[in-house]
C-alpha cells in the first residue's frame, strides 16, 4: 500500500502534466497552411500645379512636384520565423505616396509592405485589378477655363493629356506585375514584387509648351494594383513519414532528431506537421550530411473523400524526396498491420499517383510488441504490392534499430537525390 503522502506526490505531476498540456493546446495559435489574401499597392500621390513666386517675378515659372509612387507589396521567405501561415492577416495594403509641392518638391513614397512567409509557400494569383486608369487632372483653384484657342492650335488639354499619358503610362505599364505563381524556397529571402503601388502624379512643371507657357495642371496618381492571391504552404523535407494514427511517427521523429513532437495514446495527436533534422556521419568519407524528416497528421481510411487530417497535409509531403511508412505491428493494434499498409498504399494512391512511387522504405514500429510471423505478415503484402520496398523492424519507444533505420534512409535518399 502506498502511503497518502507517496501517493500524493505520484498523483501532482500527473495531474500538472494533464492541465498544462491542456493549457498548450488550447493557447496553441491555428495552424494554417492555405490562405486567400487580398493584397494593395499604394495609390500614387497627386502633382502639384504652382508657379515660382518672387518679390519682382509675380509670374514665374512653373515649379510643381511630382506626387511619390504608391508603396508596392512584396513577399519573402523569412527562415525559422514561422512555420505555418496564420499570422497574415485578410488585407495587406502599402500606404499611399503623397502630394508634390511647389519649390519643385516631389512627394515621398507610399511605406511598401513585405508579408514573411516559411519555406515552401506557393504563391498564387486568383484575380487582379488591373484596368486602365484614366488620367485625371488636378486643376490650380481658381483660374479653371482653358484659354482660347487660335485656328488650327491643338488644344492645351488634348495636348497635355497626350503628354501625360505618355509619360504616366510609361512608367506604369513597366511596373505591372505578370501573374504570379510564386514557389518559395529557403534562399529566398530577397524580397520579391507581388503587386506594385501607383506611380506619383506629373507636376505641372512637364506640361510646360511653347504654347502654354503657364500651365494650370497637374495630375492625379494613378491607383496601386490590387489582387487576390491563395498562398498555399507545401512544407520542404526530404523524407515524409506517413502512418495511420498512433503508429508512431512522431516517437520516431523525436528518437531520431531533436524535435518535440507531441505523443499520446491516443489517434491524432499530432495536428499538424512538424520538422526535424537529421544529421548522420558518412560511413566512406565521414563526411557529415543532413536532411529534414516531416511528420504529418495520421491518415485514416477514406482520408481521400475528406475524412480525418492527415489527407490535406499530404501537400506537406508532395515534395519529399522519399516516403517512409510508418506500420504499427503491435498484434494488438486497432487494424493489423497487413491491412494498414494496404489502406495507406490506398489512399497516397488515390491522392496522387506520383506519391506510392517516392515510398521507399516502410518502417514497422513498435516491434517490441510484435511476434516475427506479425512482422512476415507485413513483409508478405509490401513485396506483393511493390517493386522491392525494405521493411525494417524497429521500437521507438526503446529505440531499437534507430541507427540501421538512419543508415537505411540515409543511403536510399542518396540514391534518390543521385537520379
Ligand atoms: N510499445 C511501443 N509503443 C510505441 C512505440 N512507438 C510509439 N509507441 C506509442 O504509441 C503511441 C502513439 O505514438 P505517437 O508517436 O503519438 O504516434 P503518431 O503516429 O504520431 O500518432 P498521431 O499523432 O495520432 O498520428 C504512444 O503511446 C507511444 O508511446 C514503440 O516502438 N513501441
Amino acid at each position: 500500500m502506498l502511503s497518502l503522502r507517496t501517493s500524493i506526490s505520484r498523483i501532482q505531476p500527473c495531474l500538472f502534466i494533464r492541465a498544462s498540456s491542456y493549457q498548450t493546446e488550447a493557447t496553441q495559435p491555428k495552424f494554417q497552411d492555405k490562405i486567400r489574401i487580398r493584397i494593395q499597392g499604394g495609390d500614387g500621390g497627386q502633382g502639384c500645379s504652382s508657379f515660382i513666386k518672387e518679390k519682382f517675378r509675380p509670374y514665374g515659372p512653373p515649379d510643381g512636384g511630382n506626387g511619390g509612387d504608391g508603396g508596392s507589396v512584396y513577399v519573402a521567405v523569412k527562415p525559422g520565423s514561422f512555420n505555418n501561415l496564420s499570422h497574415l492577416s485578410q488585407i495587406h495594403k502599402a500606404s499611399n505616396g503623397t502630394n508634390g509641392k511647389g519649390g519643385n518638391r516631389h512627394g515621398s513614397c507610399g511605406k511598401s509592405v513585405i508579408l514573411y512567409v516559411p519555406p515552401g509557400t506557393v504563391i498564387r494569383e486568383i484575380s487582379a485589378v488591373r484596368s486602365e486608369q484614366s488620367l485625371e487632372w488636378v486643376q490650380m483653384p481658381g483660374k479653371t477655363k482653358p484659354p482660347k484657342l487660335k485656328k488650327g492650335q491643338i488644344s492645351f488639354v488634348s495636348e497635355a493629356t497626350r503628354h501625360g499619358k505618355e509619360l504616366l503610362y510609361y512608367r506604369a505599364s513597366s511596373m505591372i506585375s505578370g501573374a504570379a505563381e510564386y514557389s518559395l524556397e529557403e534562399c529566398d529571402t530577397t524580397p520579391q514584387i507581388l503587386c506594385y503601388g501607383g506611380v506619383g502624379g506629373l507636376g505641372n512643371v512637364h506640361f510646360l509648351s511653347e504654347n502654354n507657357r503657364s500651365p494650370k495642371f497637374a495630375t492625379k496618381g494613378l491607383t496601386g494594383e490590387q489582387k487576390l492571391i491563395e498562398l498555399e504552404l507545401k512544407t520542404i523535407c526530404e523524407i515524409g513519414l506517413v502512418g495511420l494514427p498512433n503508429a508512431g511517427k512522431s516517437t520516431l521523429l523525436n528518437c531520431l532528431t531533436a524535435s518535440k513532437s507531441k505523443v499520446g495514446e491516443y489517434e491524432f495527436t499530432t495536428i499538424y506537421p512538424k520538422i526535424g533534422t537529421i544529421k548522420t556521419t558518412m560511413p566512406d568519407d565521414h563526411s557529415s550530411f543532413q536532411y529534414r524528416l516531416a511528420d504529418i497528421p495520421g491518415i485514416i481510411k477514406g482520408a481521400s473523400d475528406g475524412k480525418g487530417l492527415g489527407y490535406d497535409f499530404l501537400r506537406h509531403v508532395e515534395r519529399a524526396k522519399m516516403l517512409c511508412l510508418v506500420i504499427d505491428i503491435n498484434p494488438k493494434a486497432k487494424i493489423p498491420a497487413d491491412q494498414a499498409f494496404q489502406l495507406l498504399w490506398d489512399e497516397l494512391n488515390k491522392y496522387e499517383k506520383n506519391l506510392i512511387n517516392k515510398v521507399a522504405l516502410v518502417i514497422a514500429n513498435k516491434a517490441d510488441t510484435a511476434a516475427e510471423q506479425d512482422l512476415l505478415l507485413l513483409k508478405a503484402i509490401v513485396e506483393r504490392t511493390t517493386k522491392g520496398v525494405a521493411v525494417l523492424p524497429v521500437s521507438a519507444k526503446k529505440q531499437e534499430g534507430l541507427e540501421g533505420l538512419v543508415r537505411g534512409m540515409t543511403q536510399l535518399l542518396q540514391q534518390r537525390l543521385l537520379v
